[in-house]
């Protein structure tokens, strides 16, 4: 069975635009390009990102799909314009260029010494490429842009028909890490995460955070960290325990990981878990006040078996550091078969931040994807009401609080 809601991205990091396509969204979702542009950015937020998020903007737009703020059903398309894009016209152009017209041009140089830790060498090996350009320039975390342009699509969709939210947040940072038993971040703390420079919950933690960029930045060197995307509202029993490619869990660790620098994903207190006894690590059922059940704790992370379990539905992405160091790591000029010294040229020093707003944009894709599989319809309004007749039909006894 095709997956009823899809997405593409195509486009290079330095090309004239991103487009993306998400197809299967029901009609009737409120959003507009404000909407999008602001997602946007938020992607740019962030202490330690490099220059070229100083100077660039996304240029964003709707190309199809959506109609005086209202979708139609059929796929939405957006374009993510590159506001850079006069300055790489010549060396990304589609159509060939004048050898002249690019001879010299330190931009066009071929790139032939593969940075360690980004998909230029297995990428010029794959294609059989003689440099690193057409690799990058698609491997680039450029990208992401258009997958939050399209999370957002997904998240109006998942709010209004379904009252879902989410959040995202920095839980670690380096070696600095958010207390253990910090509040989980409620929808109403999306203005202020995004308002902190690391988009952190805790303030003091956040300052450590700040300390971190700023010495890893002096030593030439780069950081990694921990991004937690939180689920508020989602019933039980979205995703499936009957094959493993159809569970919740599976969906968003393929989804997470398939950011780029992501290089590893905990479903509520996963690996933490393994480390406890059987006993002190599952959510024990009791009766609610009043009927129905309620859990003890959320150590789960509100998926069992891989469905939703009506909980607070929490999952952590792990970035390594950026490649990209600036004292440059060592490598091999592929023209000559010499030893070097990796390209640098300008970049991030840390990129967590914006990975959080990444996680929430896949998390949202990938809930609207299992939730219209559970829910069905054509409209808002008909999702809406599959959902409002599911839970009624659930008997009083079994009713989740969460
Ligand atoms: C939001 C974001 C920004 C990034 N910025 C950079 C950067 O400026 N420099 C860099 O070397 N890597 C950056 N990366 C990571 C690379 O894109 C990534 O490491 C590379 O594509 C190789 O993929 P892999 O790490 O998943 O193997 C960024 C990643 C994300 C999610
Ligand atoms: C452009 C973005 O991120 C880029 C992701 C990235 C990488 O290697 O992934 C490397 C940097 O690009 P460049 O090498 O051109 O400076 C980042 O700026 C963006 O997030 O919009």
């Amino acid at each position: 069975m095709p997956d009823m809601l899809r997405w593409l991205t195509a486009g290079e990091s330095h090309g004239p635009a991103l487009v993306a396509i998400l197809e299967g969204l029901p009609a009737d979702v409120q959003v507009t390009t404000a909407d999008l542009a602001a997602a946007l950015a938020r992607r740019r937020l962030g202490y330690g990102r490099g220059a070229r998020m100083k100077f660039e903007a996304d240029d964003v737009t709707f190309v199809g799909g959506v109609r005086h703020g209202v979708t139609m059903g059929g796929p939405v398309a957006v374009q993510v314009g590159n506001t850079e894009w006069p300055k790489w016209q010549q060396v990304m152009s589609a159509d060939p260029v004048d050898p002249e017209a690019v001879e010299g041009m330190a931009r066009n140089a071929p790139l032939t010494r593969p940075r360690p830790g980004h998909a230029d060498l297995a990428g010029m090996q794959k294609y059989g490429f003689d440099e690193s350009r057409p690799v990058l320039e698609r491997a680039s975390a450029r990208e992401t842009a258009a997958r939050v342009a399209l999370g957002a699509v997904a998240a109006a969709f998942l709010r209004q028909a379904y009252d879902v939210r989410l959040v995202s947040h920095t839980v670690e940072l380096g070696t600095v890490a958010v207390p253990a038993g910090a509040p989980v971040p409620a929808p109403d703390d999306v203005e202020r995460l995004d308002a902190d420079p690391l988009r952190c919950i805790d303030a003091e933690t956040s300052q450590a955070m700040v300390d971190e960029v700023d010495t890893a930045r002096r030593e030439g060197d780069t950081l990694g960290g921990v991004v937690e995307v939180v689920v508020h509202g989602l019933p039980p029993g979205v995703g499936s325990y009957v094959h493993g490619d159809r569970k919740l869990d599976a969906r968003l660790a393929g989804a997470l990981m398939g950011i780029q620098a992501i290089k590893g994903v905990e479903v509520g207190d996963g690996f933490g878990l393994a480390r406890t006894r059987g006993s002190a690590a599952q959510d024990e059922i009791e009766p609610a006040d009043g009927g129905g059940v309620r859990r003890t704790s959320g150590r789960s992370g509100g998926i069992e078996g891989g469905m939703s379990t009506g909980g607070t539905l929490r999952v952590r992405a792990a970035m390594k550091p950026i490649s990209t160091v600036p004292r440059s790591l060592r490598t091999i000029d592929t023209a000559t078969g010499e030893e070097a010294r990796a390209h640098h040229q300008r970049s991030d020093v840390c990129a967590v931040p914006a990975a959080g707003v990444v996680a929430e944009a896949m998390t949202a894709l990938v809930v609207a994807q299992l939730a219209l599989e559970k829910f069905g319809g054509d409209s808002v309004t008909e999702t809406a009401r599959n959902l409002r007749a599911y839970v009624e039909s659930i008997p009083r006894t079994l009713a989740v609080h969460p």
